[in-house]
């Protein structure tokens, strides 16, 4: 599996100890930069990565600013991308088994090296698990597409019609 990384002058320092680390799970990794410790602007390497992840080039992506916030909002700006910054174990996981992310994002100002190996572990070791959920991510196409039809068509086509009792079954 080939995991495409950036950052901006904020995540260089961590970037490469993240993916020595993904490497050493068995994994393919490439950066797209920066590669240098100059001042530059997220949206660059947030789009590379989206791109590459895509148009189907790499399978995943990981993307590293101050917060996670600018580059995961540049690359979701890209058609087909999924990104959420996660600071914890747990939404990293369930943002893949429920919502099909594939980019994450993270702050080297917000999490230290340790527990961002954990992060991107749960996340990359987590598998979609569809089911309920595939409506809803067929609506964040929809929305992204500005397709109000399609998106009409996936509402009404609740199986229980919006009245399936909620019992929580995160897991
Ligand atoms: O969301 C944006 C990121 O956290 C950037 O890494 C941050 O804004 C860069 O800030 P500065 O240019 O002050 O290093």
């Amino acid at each position: 599996m080939k995991i495409a990384f950036g950052s901006d002058h904020v995540g260089l320092e961590l970037k490469p100890t993240i993916m020595e680390y993904v490497k050493s799970l068995g994994y393919e990794v490439y950066d797209f930069g920066t590669k240098s410790n100059e001042r530059t602007d997220y949206p660059i390497y947030g789009q590379k990565v989206g791109k590459a992840v895509a148009n189907g080039d790499y399978d995943l992506g990981i993307v590293i600013c101050g917060t996670g916030v600018g580059i995961s909002l540049a690359a979701n700006k890209v058609k087909g991308i999924r990104a959420c910054v996660c600071s914890d174990c747990y939404s990293a996981k369930l943002s893949r088994m429920h919502n099909n992310t594939n980019v994450l994002a993270f702050g080297s100002r917000v999490v230290g090296p340790e527990l961002a190996k954990m992060i991107v572990k749960n996340w990359l070791e987590a598998k979609y698990i569809g089911g309920r959920h595939e409506r809803r991510v067929e609506e964040l196409a929809a929305i992204e597409s500005d397709n109000e039809q399609k998106f009409d068509e996936l509402e009404h086509s609740k199986e229980f019609d919006g009245k399936e009792q909620f019992e929580d079954q995160s897991l």
